[in-house]
């Protein structure tokens, strides 16, 4: 069943289109990452998607259904998709009061407020901050007491807009937890705004990447930074210090790139020949999903990429996590983008 279908989606602000989606369609029960530079659009799309803004052009439809923009009909969408935004605003007072806000508006009496408002805060580790002045927690603090007051409205939907990115890392493990446990054990459907790409490798069964408020495809599954450097007459695209891929062209300076999972490949023993070795670079075995018949494996080269390998090579090069292996990028898989 598609949660969300957004057809011919753009927004446009002060005649410029940073929101520009031809067709896209979300799965309910999945946990999406969105990822995408500075600018492309993230928090635009999950404004959206939460009805808290209207697009500028397209349609979207909600469970099947074409969403009407009018107040009325958008304050039943708002109690079932709640966006748990990146600066979460606390009213001046106690935690409890806020976590139990969203429950008064709907009318619940005081002991099923205090209940599910207890409830929440206990899942996010928080269950005896309820009677804390809210607005001086910190900022991950702050973070988790959002989430809570966002799951104790027991929304279908719920959206993160880079949920850990101002948090120490203590707290980054937690809201992690949180975010897993809230799509696993509750059911809850996720789309959540990341920079961090293991993050998103981490939490996520599926990833939205944007670009200039389009979405990039499949291909565009491992985006780089990097730099484009001439040497003997050739540009290569620098990654990190010692791995470079020669590309068509383009002006030498920082630049970001797409890179097909497909022409990325782990070198088995059978093709170490001297040309093989000499192209490739180390890299470390983050990480191993099932995705179909293929397993998609996660390698550290210095920056993370991914990279798609069918089931019969894994296993007969017995490729484990944690393990170090040689890379070659093919040329062809590199797409300079700007
Ligand atoms: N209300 C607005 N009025 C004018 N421009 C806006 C408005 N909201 C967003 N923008 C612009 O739209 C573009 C996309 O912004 P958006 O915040 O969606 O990007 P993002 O991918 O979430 O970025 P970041 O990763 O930095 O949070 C940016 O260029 C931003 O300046």
């Amino acid at each position: 069943m598609n949660l969300f279908s957004l057809v011919g989606v753009r927004q446009v602000f002060a005649g410029r289109t940073v929101l520009d989606i031809d067709c896209l369609d979300l799965l309910s029960g999945r946990n999406y990452a969105l990822q995408g530079p500075n600018g492309s659009g993230k928090t635009t799309l999950l404004q959206v998607l939460a009805f808290l803004e209207e697009p500028t052009q397209g349609k979207i439809y909600f469970n099947g259904e074409p969403v009407v923009w009018r107040e009325k009909k958008l304050c039943a969408l708002r109690r079932k998709v709640i966006l748990v935004d990146q600066h979460p605003i606390m009213f001046s007072t106690s935690v409890r009061n806020n976590v139990e806000y969203g429950l008064r508006m709907r009318g619940l009496a005081a002991r099923q407020r205090r209940r599910l408002a207890e409830e929440s805060l206990e899942l996010v580790g928080l269950k005896d901050f309820v009677d804390r002045p809210a607005h001086r927690l910190s900022g991950g603090e702050t973070q988790r007491v959002a989430i809570a007051r966002a799951l104790a409205c027991a929304p279908e939907v719920l959206l993160f807009d880079e949920p850990t990115a101002s948090v120490d890392v203590e707290n980054q493990a937690l809201i992690e937890r949180v975010i897993q446990e809230i799509h696993r054990q509750k059911g809850v459907s996720v789309i959540f705004a990341t920079h961090k790409r293991l993050e998103a490798a981490r939490l996520a069964d599926h990833r939205i990447f944007l670009f200039n408020g389009k979405l990039s495809g499949p291909g565009g599954e491992n985006m780089v930074s990097g730099t484009l450097v001439s040497r003997d007459g050739s540009i290569f695209f620098e990654i990190c210090p010692g791995l470079d891929i020669p590309v068509a062209g383009g002006t030498p300076g920082s630049a970001r790139a797409s890179l097909k999972a497909e022409g990325i490949h782990i070198l088995s023993g059978q093709d170490m020949d001297r040309h093989q070795v000499d192209r490739s670079c180390p890299a470390t075995v983050q990480q191993m999903t099932v995705e179909g018949n293929s397993i998609k494996v996660l390698l550290d080269v210095g920056v993370p990429l991914k990279t798609i390998m069918p089931h019969e090579r894994v296993a007969a090069d017995r490729i484990l996590v944690g393990d170090r292996v040689q890379v070659v990028i093919d040329p062809q898989a590199v797409q300079i983008i700007a």
